[in-house]
C-alpha cells in the first residue's frame, strides 16, 4: 500500500512539495495502526474464547446475564479389638431413613452454608458466554458431586470450574433430596448452559445420605458419573458439629452428643454428624444401582494436601483432557489451605470463604479415641468396598 502511494505521486507532474499532504498517516504509522488492530483482534478473540466457558463468574457481568446460570486392600474387614463391631452388620443392612438428614435436627437450620447460594458460586451465564453459547443449551449433569456433607466438596467444584470443559451450578440444587417432585425439566433449567464437548455439574452433598437419591439419579440417566469427596469421618462430625454451633451456639457439647450413654459407651447413630461418617452403609446403596467404576472416591485429606494431584484423578476419571495442574494452586499461609492463582473467571487469587476451613473446637481426646473405635469396622469396610485405604486408622 505504501509503494502505491508513492509511485503514484510523479503522474502528477508537480514537485511533491507542491502536493497536498497526505489525507492518511505515513506508511509506517499505518502499518503500526493495523498490526495493533490485528493484536486487538487476537486479543478480543482469545478473551472471548475464554469466557464461552467461564465468563459465569465474572461478577461485573452478572448483573447483565440473561439466564439461570493409597494402596488397594482386598483384605476382608478385620473388625479392631474392643471396637463397636457388632454394630456393623445391623447398621450395613439397615434402611437409611428417608431425606435422613432433612429429619434431624442440622438440617433444620440448612445443610448448606451461605456460600452455597451466595455469589461466590454462580451460575448465570455472561453475557458474552451466551453470545457465544446461543448455540449452547443446558443439559442435565453428566457428573454429580454427591457428597459427602463437610467433606471439601465446595473446594473440588470450586477447581474443576477452572476447566473449560466444566460448567457447574453454582449453589447446591438439591434436586434428588427435595426438590424431585418438580421435575427434570426444572432441574435441568437450573444448569448453565454448555457448548459440545462440555461438561454439566453439580454437587449436593445430601444425596450421599438420601436414600431415595441412587435410584432417582440412576432414573435419570444410568451413565452419571459419581463423585464423593471423603474425609476421615471423625473431623467430618466435628466439621459438621462446628458448622452447626456457628449457627446455634447453644447446643449441646459434641461430646454430649456423641453418645447415648456415655458411661456404657453407646455411640449415638441417630446423630447425623455421626450416621453420615458411615460411609460403607450409605455406599451399599449407591452400589445396588452403580457400578462401583461409574464412582470416584476423592481424598478430602489429599485434596488439601495435594489438590493437583487429586484434581488429576478426577479429571481423568470425567474423560477431560489434564489442564488444571499444581500451576493454578498456591497455599495461603492465612487461610491456611491451597487456593487457586486465578479463580474461574478471573485474574484474581481465590481462595474458599470463611465457612470453609473453620476452627474446630477441641474435643475431649477420650471422646475422640472412642469414635476412632467406633469407625473403625465401618472404615475397613469401606476401603474394601472402594478399593481405596484412605489412611484413616
Ligand atoms: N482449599 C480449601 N479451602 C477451604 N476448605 C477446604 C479446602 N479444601 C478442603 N476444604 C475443606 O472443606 C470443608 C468443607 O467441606 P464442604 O465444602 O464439603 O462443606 S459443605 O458440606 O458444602 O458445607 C472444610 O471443612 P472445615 O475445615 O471443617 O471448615 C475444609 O476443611
Amino acid at each position: 500500500m505504501g509503494q502505491r502511494l508513492s509511485s503514484s505521486r510523479p503522474c502528477l507532474h508537480a514537485p511533491s512539495w507542491l502536493l497536498p499532504q497526505p489525507q492518511a498517516p505515513p506508511p509506517p504509522v499505518r502499518r503500526r495502526l493495523a498490526l495493533l488492530f490485528a493484536m486487538l483482534c487476537v486479543w478480543l478473540y482469545m478473551f472471548l474464547y475464554s469466557c464461552a466457558g467461564s465468563c459465569a463468574a465474572a461478577p461485573g457481568l452478572l448483573l447483565l446475564g440473561s439466564g439461570s446460570g493409597s494402596r488397594a486392600v482386598h483384605d476382608p474387614p478385620a473388625p479392631a479389638p474392643g471396637s463397636d463391631h457388632r454394630a456393623l452388620p445391623k447398621l450395613l443392612f439397615q434402611t437409611v431413613p428417608t431425606t435422613p438428614l432433612a429429619a434431624a435436627p442440622e438440617r433444620a437450620e440448612g445443610a448448606t452454608s451461605p456460600e452455597e447460594q451466595s455469589p461466590e458460586a454462580p451460575d448465570s451465564p455472561s453475557p458474552i458466554s451466551s453470545f457465544l453459547s446461543g448455540s449452547g443449551s443446558k443439559q442435565l449433569p453428566q457428573a454429580i458431586i454427591i457428597g459427602v456433607k463437610k467433606g471439601g466438596t465446595r473446594a473440588l467444584l470450586e477447581f474443576l470450574r477452572v476447566h473449560p470443559d466444566v460448567r457447574a451450578v453454582g449453589a447446591e440444587p438439591h434436586f434428588f433430596d427435595r426438590s424431585y417432585d418438580k421435575g427434570l425439566a426444572w432441574y435441568r433449567d437450573l444448569m448453565p448452559r454448555t457448548l459440545d464437548g462440555q461438561i454439566t455439574m453439580e454437587k449436593t452433598p445430601s444425596y450421599f445420605v438420601t436414600r431415595e437419591a441412587p435410584a432417582r439419579i440412576s432414573a435419570m440417566s444410568k451413565d452419571t458419573k459419581l463423585i464423593v469427596v471423603v474425609r476421615d469421618p471423625v473431623t467430618r462430625a466435628i466439621s459438621d458439629y462446628t458448622q452447626t454451633l456457628s449457627k446455634r451456639p447453644d447446643i449441646p457439647t459434641f461430646e454430649s452428643l456423641t453418645f447415648r450413654n456415655r458411661s456404657a459407651g453407646l455411640i449415638d447413630t441417630s446423630w447425623s454428624a455421626i450416621q453420615i461418617g458411615i460411609y460403607a452403609k450409605h455406599l451399599e446403596l449407591w452400589l445396588r444401582h452403580f457400578p462401583r467404576r461409574q464412582m470416584l472416591f476423592v481424598s478430602g485429606e489429599r485434596l488439601i494436601s495435594d489438590p493437583a494431584g487429586e484434581l488429576g484423578r478426577v479429571q481423568d476419571f470425567l474423560g477431560l483432557k489434564r489442564i488444571i495442574t499444581d500451576k493454578h494452586f498456591y497455599f495461603n499461609k492465612t487461610k491456611g489451605f491451597p487456593c487457586l492463582k486465578k479463580a474461574e473467571g478471573s485474574s484474581k487469587p481465590h481462595c474458599l470463604g470463611k465457612t470453609k476451613g473453620r476452627t474446630h473446637p477441641d474435643i475431649d481426646p477420650d471422646v475422640v479415641r472412642r469414635l476412632r473405635d467406633f469407625y473403625r469396622p465401618f472404615n475397613r469396610k469401606f476401603y474394601q468396598m472402594t478399593g481405596h485405604d484412605f489412611g484413616w486408622d
